[in-house]
C-alpha cells in the first residue's frame, strides 16, 4: 500500500566507496529522524538539502554509522513521496547495519521495482516510461542507453497520447452520430472514421518501422558470410575483425563450424558468422557444416555472399541467389587482384548495383565500400539525426500490432458502410490497446508482472 513507508539498499551489494539506502513514504522523514543525529533535525530541514551526521542505535544509544542524508520532500522526488536517502560507507556490514535499524522502525523492505512502481502509481511517469527505466539499467551499448533515456523522458508516451486523442475524436463523432443520427449522413461519418483511423495506422506503421532499427541497435545485425568453398569468407571475417580468429588455407572446405565474432561498424554492432563453404560433399563433418551454413542464412538479418571474381559464377551460386531472393543481401566479388571472370550482368539480376562490392581481402581493398553498403542498407543516414523514438519493447510492439489490426478492421467496416456501432467497437478496442502501452488501461496483474522484473532498490 502507498500508505506504507519502504526502504531498500539501492546500490550494488559489495565493497565500494559509498552505498545508498533509499526510504520513501509518508513516514520516511519522521522515522529516519528518530535514528539520525545531525546539526539540523531532519524534521525541520528544507527539501533538497544534504545533512552530515550519525545513525544511532536506539537500543544502546551508540553510533552505528557515519552518514550523509539527503532529503527530498513530496512531491519533488523520484516517487513523488517524501524520500530520504542515506549514504553510508560502502561495504556489506555498514549498509546492512543501517538497514536493520531502519526495519525496526515503521518501515518495511521494498519489493523489487517498488520505488519505480510508486512513481507510476502516483502518476509521475507512465508504464512505458517505467519500463524504459529497466531498459536503462540493462543497456549494453551507448546507443541502446540513449534510446531508453529518451523513452524515460516520455518520447513514446507523448506519441501514443496523440494517437489516442485522435481516436477519441473519432469516437466522439461516432457517439454524436448514434445519439442524433439526423445530424449527419452516415457516409460522412464513415469518411471521417476512415480519415482518422488511416492517419493513426500510418503513424503506428512508422513506429513499428523503428522497432526493426531498435532491435538492431540493441542486439546488432546478425550477418552471415556465405559462399562456395575457398572464395575468402574466413579471410573476410578476419579482416573485418582485425584478428586471425578463423583458419584460412587454400584448401577448399577449411571452415567446418560456424564462427562468431562481434564487431562495430559506424557504431552499429554486427554479429558476424563465418560459415562452411556451401557445396555437395561426401565428407560427414563437412556436410554437417554445410547444413549449419544454411541455418545461418535463415537466421541472418544480413547475408554477405562472397564469390571468387576470378572464376565464372557457379551453378551453386545461382541456386543460392535464387534461394535468398528478397533478403537483405550484399554480394562481395572477392579476389579482384586476379583477372576478373565473374559475370556482373548475371549478378545484377539479383542485386542492385551498389550492393555488389568488388574487393580484394588479400590486398585490403574495398573494406570501406563494404562498410558503406551495410550502413546504407540498414540506416540510410537516418541514424545520425538522433531524434527518432525507437520502439524496442516486445510488449509495446505486440500492442501496436494489435491496435493496427483493430483499426484496419474499423477502416474496412467504414468502407463497407457497416452499422456505425459495430465500427465503434473496433475503434474503442484500438484506443484501449494503445492505452495499455502507457498503462492507462493496464490490469493490475500486468503491472505487477512488469515491476517484478526490476532489481531490488529500483
Ligand atoms: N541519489 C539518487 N540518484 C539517482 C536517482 C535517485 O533516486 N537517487 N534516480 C532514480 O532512479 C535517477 C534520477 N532520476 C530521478 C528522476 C526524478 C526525480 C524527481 O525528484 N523528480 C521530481 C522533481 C523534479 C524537480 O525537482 O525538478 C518530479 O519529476 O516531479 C529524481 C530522480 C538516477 N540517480
Ligand atoms: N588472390 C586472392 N586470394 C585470396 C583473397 N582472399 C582470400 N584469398 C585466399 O583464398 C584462400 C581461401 O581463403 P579462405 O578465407 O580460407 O576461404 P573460405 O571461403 O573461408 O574457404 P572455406 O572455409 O574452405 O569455405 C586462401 O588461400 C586465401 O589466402 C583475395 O582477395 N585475393
Ligand atoms: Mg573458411
Amino acid at each position: 500500500m502507498l500508505s506504507e513507508t519502504i526502504a531498500a539498499i539501492s546500490t550494488a551489494v559489495g565493497e565500494g566507496g559509498i552505498a545508498v539506502i533509499r526510504v520513501s513514504g509518508p513516514e520516511a522523514i519522521s522515522e529516519v529522524a528518530q535514528l539520525f543525529r545531525s546539526k539540523t533535525p531532519l524534521t525541520e530541514a528544507a527539501t533538497h538539502t544534504v545533512h552530515y551526521g550519525f545513525i544511532i542505535d536506539p537500543a544502546s544509544g551508540e553510533k552505528a554509522e557515519e552518514v550523509l542524508v539527503t532529503l527530498m520532500r513530496a512531491p519533488r522526488s523520484f516517487t513523488t513521496e517524501d524520500v530520504v536517502e542515506i549514504s553510508t560507507h560502502g561495504g556489506v556490514v555498514s549498509v546492512q547495519r543501517v538497514m536493520d535499524l531502519l526495519l525496526q522502525q515503521k518501515i518495511r523492505l521494498a519489493e523489487p521495482g517498488e520505488f519505480t512502481k510508486r512513481a507510476f502509481l502516483n502518476g509521475r511517469i507512465d508504464l512505458s516510461q517505467a519500463e524504459a527505466v529497466i531498459d536503462l539499467i540493462r543497456s549494453k551499448s551507448n546507443k541502446a542507453f540513449s534510446i531508453a533515456l529518451k523513452q524515460v523522458e516520455g518520447s513514446l508516451s507523448g506519441k501514443i497520447r496523440l494517437l489516442r486523442q485522435t481516436l477519441l475524436e473519432a469516437l466522439a463523432h461516432i457517439e454524436v452520430n448514434i445519439d442524433y443520427p439526423e445530424h449527419d449522413v452516415e457516409s460522412l461519418t464513415a469518411e471521417f472514421i476512415k480519415d482518422k483511423t488511416g492517419l493513426v495506422m500510418s503513424e503506428i506503421d512508422s513506429l513499428l518501422r523503428t522497432a526493426e532499427q531498435g532491435k538492431i541497435l540493441r542486439e546488432g545485425i546478425t550477418t552471415a558470410i556465405v559462399g562456395r568453398p575457398n572464395v575468402g569468407k574466413s579471410s573476410l571475417l578476419n579482416s573485418l575483425a582485425h584478428d586471425n580468429k578463423a583458419i584460412v588455407t587454400d584448401i577448399p572446405g577449411t571452415t567446418r563450424d560456424v564462427i562468431e565474432e562481434y564487431i562495430t561498424l559506424n557504431h552499429i554492432p554486427l554479429k558476424l558468422l563465418d560459415t562452411a563453404g556451401i557445396r555437395e560433399t561426401m565428407d560427414v563433418v563437412e556436410r554437417i557444416g554445410v547444413e549449419r551454413s544454411r541455418n545461418a542464412v535463415t537466421e541472418a538479418d544480413l547475408i554477405l555472399l562472397v564469390v571468387n571474381a576470378s572464376e565464372p559464377l557457379h551453378p551453386d551460386e545461382i541456386e543460392l541467389l535464387e534461394q535468398i531472393r528478397g533478403r537483405q543481401l550484399i554480394v562481395i566479388m572477392n579476389k579482384m587482384d586476379l583477372p576478373s571472370q565473374v559475370d556482373r550482368e548475371v549478378l545484377s539480376r539479383y542485386v542492385a548495383d551498389d550492393l555488389i562490392v568488388p574487393m580484394s581481402v588479400k590486398d585490403d581493398q574495398g573494406v570501406n565500400d563494404l562498410e558503406n553498403a551495410i550502413s546504407k542498407l540498414f540506416f540510410s543516414g537516418k541514424l545520425e539525426s538522433g531524434d527518432l523514438t525507437y520502439v524496442s519493447n516486445v510488449r509495446h510492439i505486440a500492442l501496436l500490432k494489435k491496435a493496427k489490426q483493430s483499426l484496419q478492421d474499423a477502416y474496412e467496416a467504414a468502407d463497407m458502410l457497416v452499422p456505425i456501432d459495430m465500427i465503434q467497437i473496433d475503434v474503442r478496442l484500438a484506443w484501449e490497446q494503445l492505452g495499455e502501452i502507457v498503462g492507462d488501461t493496464a490490469h493490475d496483474a500486468l503491472i505487477d508482472q512488469i515491476f517484478s522484473q526490476f532489481c531490488l532498490g529500483k
